[in-house]
């Protein structure tokens, strides 16, 4: 990761809040915007519309090739393109959610994909970047200067997506979260913060509350520095390892 780029990382389970808090921060500082679980979306959209099984690996890598993502960092919503197609909306549908944690375990994909954000997020024309996922923290930005677990007990989370949704996608939505976030923790860690990355608990803040306990996270970290200059210019206070945490 080129570090001309200022880089927030994020990770959490499914309905943390990650990709509508990072937006809301990002937009504040003027950062642009990396949502990783997007692009494995992207990829799950793209092996159905050709046909494919997203259980056959084989099958799934052998199409990343012909992959053609195009995933915006724009704040104000990303824009995901494959090829010509805007599938911004699409990835979202529960057909999606429910394929995707086959795709996102096989490891040539995780390679491949991780390539393709370290180029987006070092291309990025904003000073900085939110980037969120689920290995962001671990794996994709490991030294980036700011990094979050953004967590929230999972009643919380299934309530939050559920609400999102409309009549009958509503129906089996908890349950259809719960193996996601199953499966994928078979993958990687994200339910617990690894050494050095800060806790932001949000089941007890609303989401205004959540924006602002990042954006301590951030400034505790010398991380707004960054948005004028490309350096900060802030003493690196030590960070608290739990934030937000209603007690
Ligand atoms: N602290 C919060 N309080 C209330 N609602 C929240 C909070 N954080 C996020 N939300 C809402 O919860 C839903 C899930 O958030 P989302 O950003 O999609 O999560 P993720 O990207 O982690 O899956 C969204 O409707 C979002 O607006
Ligand atoms: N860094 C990431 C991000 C997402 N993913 C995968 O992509 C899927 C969709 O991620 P997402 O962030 O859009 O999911 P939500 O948390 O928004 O429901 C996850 O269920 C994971 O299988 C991943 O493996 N690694």
């Amino acid at each position: 990761m080129q570090q001309q780029t200022m880089v927030v990382a994020i990770d959490g389970p499914a309905g943390s809040g990650k990709s509508s808090v990072s937006k809301a921060v990002a937009r504040r500082l003027g950062f642009g915007i990396l949502d990783t679980g997007a692009a494995y979306r992207a990829l799950a959209w793209s092996v159905l519309d050709a046909g494919l099984d997203p259980e056959d690996a084989g099958a799934v890598i052998a199409h990343l090739p012909a992959f053609a993502l195009d995933l915006g960092t724009d704040n104000t919503g990303a824009i995901v393109h494959v090829g010509r197609v805007d599938v911004t909306a699409a990835i979202r549908e529960p057909r999606i959610s429910a394929v995707v944690s086959a795709i996102a375990r096989v490891p040539e994909v995780r390679r491949e994909l991780i390539a393709r954000f370290r180029v987006i997020a070092a291309d990025a024309p904003q000073a900085g970047i939110v980037i969120e996922g689920r290995d962001i923290t671990t794996v994709v930005a490991p030294d980036a200067p700011v990094r979050i677990l953004l967590t929230a007990d999972e009643e919380v989370r299934i309530a939050r997506r559920t609400a999102e949704l409309v009549g009958s996608s509503a129906d089996g939505a908890g349950e259809q979260l719960r193996r996601r976030d199953r499966a994928d923790a078979q993958v990687v860690d994200f339910m617990t913060a690894a050494e050095g990355v800060t806790t932001v608990d949000s089941t007890h803040l609303d989401f205004e509350q959540t924006v602002d306990a990042v954006i301590d996270v951030i400034d505790a970290l010398g991380g707004r520095g960054f948005r004028a200059g490309g350096a900060s210019d802030q003493n690196a206070a030590e960070a608290p390892t739990e934030q937000g945490a209603a007690r």
